[in-house]
């Protein structure tokens, strides 16, 4: 199977789901992501069950929380990719493996099993939530199908990317849901039109890679998964090659911005980088960019 870039790298190939040593990144034994690093700092986190298409199952909603937590302890790591294995990126959430939890849930009466589901949907929710709250920028590479729970997934990743077969689809309202782990809230910042969401939302029409790329919910199209990967690393080798202080700083930064008024924003912002200039990266870039030296001819201190 093809390598998706440098010939020294250990990018994951399609195969049995490895467990890393901790040199390597996250470590759990997990059953529903293969997990590699494919190139110095670069985490590879991809949807592996292929034969289901990449279904969400109990164990994906937990081992995501475990892995992403690891990956923003990870000094090793300053760059997520996250991909899917086979034919397609997910299939949305495992209509078998989860039905019980949602259509059954557990209680005495009403009131209990009212607590139980929220309980549930929150953590539900923590899933897609811990990719923003990892401070390592994370690029999402889509191809074929991205149904349901997959277009929460993508909407909580910094980078979109995606091939020119892929398609997404906010499934929910089809299967009698309304959109509870992200989707709701996070598509109408990525998207401009707000009409365009609700359509999408309403309808659940597919949307195909050229409208994605309009409408602004992935930056770059590739004619396929292994251009679309390539594509990947060399991005993340961009980020890396820049002191993680400023990459994790902007991460932040952009996603409060989002989230608050101009003025909050550059309140936050003041206070961040009253600590954060003061690092030596700032000078080490300076001093690169003054000798016209690339970002990445620079070393900087592991955060
Ligand atoms: C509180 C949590 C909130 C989260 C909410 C999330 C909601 C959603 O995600 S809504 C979307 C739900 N997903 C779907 O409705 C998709 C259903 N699947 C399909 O339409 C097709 O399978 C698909 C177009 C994805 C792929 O078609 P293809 O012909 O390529 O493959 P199949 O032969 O249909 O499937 C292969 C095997 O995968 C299993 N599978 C596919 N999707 C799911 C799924 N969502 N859940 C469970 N299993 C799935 C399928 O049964 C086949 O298995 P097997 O028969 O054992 O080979």
């Amino acid at each position: 199977m093809k390598c998706f870039c440098r010939s020294d790298c250990r990018l994951w190939r399609p195969g049995p789901v490895r467990t890393m040593s901790s040199s390597d990144g996250p470590t759990a034994p997990f059953t529903a992501l293969a997990v590699s690093r494919p190139a110095e700092s670069v985490t590879h986190v991809q949807l592996h069950r292929p034969a289901k298409r990449n279904a969400m199952n109990k164990a994906f909603w937990s081992e995501m929380v475990e892995c992403f937590q690891q990956i923003s302890d990870d000094q090793a790591c300053r760059v997520v990719v996250i991909s899917g294995a086979g034919t397609m990126f997910t299939a949305g959430i495992d209509l078998m493996d989860m039905a019980a939890d949602i259509v059954q849930p557990e209680g005495d009466d009403t009131a209990r099993i009212a607590w139980n589901l929220r309980k549930l949907i929150r953590r539900y929710q923590e899933t897609f939530s811990v990719l923003e709250k990892c401070p390592k920028p994370v690029v999402v590479a889509v191809h074929g199908a991205c149904i349901g729970g997959g277009v929460d997934l993508i909407t909580a990743c910094d980078i979109r990317l995606c091939t020119q077969d892929a398609w997404f689809q906010v499934k929910e309202v089809d299967i009698g849901l309304a959109a509870d782990v992200g989707t709701l809230q996070r598509l109408p910042k990525v998207i401009g039109s707000r009409s365009l969401v609700n359509e999408l939302a309403l309808t659940a029409r597919k949307m195909y890679a050229d409208e994605a790329k309009s409408s602004g919910l992935v930056s770059r199209v590739f004619p396929d998964q292994e251009a679309m990967m390539a594509g990947a690393l060399e991005m993340a080798a961009e980020i890396v090659a820049r002191s993680p202080v400023a990459v994790q700083g902007t991460k932040i930064n952009l996603i409060y911005s989002r989230d608050h008024g101009v003025a909050e924003g550059l309140d936050y912002m003041a206070t961040w980088n009253m600590s954060m200039l003061q690092t030596q990266d700032v000078m080490k870039s300076a001093q690169a960019a003054m000798e016209k030296k690339s970002p990445k001819e620079t070393l900087f201190s592991k955060l």
